[in-house]
């Protein structure tokens, strides 16, 4: 198959890498030239220490040339850049092309998935490919060494779920299909913002319990949430729900963690975003995150927790103070 990865970050290249290696053809795509130029002569990527990419993957900046007969297009540039990426790849899509989208995030504006934001895009530019979604928690750091890695294909069309799990077997990750693919983005995105709080928490120096305890709220108001939406409930207990939580929040390759904690030891978010140098995908879902409680009418105490903290720079030991000190409940 030909695949082209629009992105070439950590997710786009630890990816296209064992595509590649599965015996597709991949070509990876960048915005910015330097960036294809520097990934081409090298074989090397600067956030993905030990990892060599494959002679076989071909990098361009050039879209036209991307894109041009690919049998799958698969998404990877952060949230924010997925709209003008989508528009721009529109009109050199091939008609039976599966769209895979692999960012995490919800659009502010609209509050649309990723996979509804492609939709969109291409709807616009007369076209009706379908697009699918994969997530789960897979650090590309690990992907790029091989590790076991377990992910899910979602799409409400099975069997372009089915296909998408087909490019990734025989590689270090294991494909699971599921079809609410709603449910998964929704996940894939908020979690994120759960993990920045874990972070807060480890950076004011919590400990275990508290951890364990913002994780198992976190996925909670995320599942209040995703029920409200619709969204079926087996989903926030399989890997793109609670796995991808754990390890976001738990892992020292998390961007959303590592943000947080450094917001936990008294960096201001945007302090906190330049020292992690990679995109954090929780502070971009934030807004979205917010405006979904509020549209949907849920209290979810936790994101507004981080909500309070990044921008309205309450101080996070407050915070925590208000959170325990809330009306008791039942679980
Ligand atoms: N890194 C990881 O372990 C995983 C990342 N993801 C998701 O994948 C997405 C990408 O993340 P990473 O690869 O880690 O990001 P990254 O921070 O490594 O890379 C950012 C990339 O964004 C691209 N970019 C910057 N401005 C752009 C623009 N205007 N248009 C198009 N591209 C632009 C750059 O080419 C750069 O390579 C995120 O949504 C992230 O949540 C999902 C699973 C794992
Ligand atoms: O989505 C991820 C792991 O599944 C990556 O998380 P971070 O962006 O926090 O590194």
């Amino acid at each position: 198959m030909i695949i082209t990865v629009a992105g070439a970050g950590t997710w786009g290249t630890a990816l296209g890498r064992i595509l590649a290696l599965n015996g597709h053809e991949v070509r990876i795509w960048s915005r910015f030239p330097k960036e294809t130029e520097s990934l081409s002569a090298e074989r090397k990527h600067p956030n993905l220490p030990g990892c060599v990419i494959p002679d076989s993957i071909f990098f361009t900046s050039d879209i036209a040339e991307a894109a041009a007969g690919a049998d799958y297009i698969l998404m990877a540039v952060p949230s924010v850049y997925t709209r003008e990426t989508a528009h721009d790849f529109a009109p050199y899509i091939d008609e039976k092309a599966i769209i895979i989208s692999a960012a995490k995030g919800i659009e502010k504006d609209t509050l649309m998935t990723l996979t509804e934001v492609i939709g969109d895009e291409l709807s616009r530019a007369g076209k009706n490919n379908t697009v699918t979604a994969i997530s789960g928690p897979t650090h590309a750091e690990e992907v790029a060494k091989d590790l076991p890695t377990l992910i899910v294909c979602a799409c409400e069309d099975l069997e372009a779920a089915k296909k998408v799990q087909q490019l990734f077997d025989g590689t270090c990750i294991r494909p699971y299909v599921n079809p609410d693919i709603k449910g998964v983005q929704i996940c894939g995105a908020l979690k994120n913002v759960e993990a920045i709080a874990v972070g807060i928490a480890r950076g004011l120096g919590y400990g275990d319990n508290t951890c364990a305890a913002m994780i198992t709220r976190g996925m909670e108001e995320i599942r209040r949430l995703g029920l409200a939406m619709g969204c079926r409930e087996k989903t926030f207990f399989g890997l793109a729900g609670i796995g991808d939580l754990i390890v976001t929040a738990t892992s020292l390759h998390s961007r959303n963690n590592k943000a947080g904690y450094l917001i936990g030891q008294g960096r201001t978010a945007e302090e906190a975003a330049k020292e992690v140098g990679m995109v954090v995908e929780g502070m971009n879902a934030l807004p979205a995150a917010v405006s979904l409680c509020e549209q949907f009418g849920m209290d979810m105490p936790i994101i507004n927790a981080v909500r309070s903290i990044i921008t309205e720079h309450a101080k996070p030991s407050d915070v925590v103070t208000e959170l325990m000190n809330r009306s008791l409940k039942m679980e």
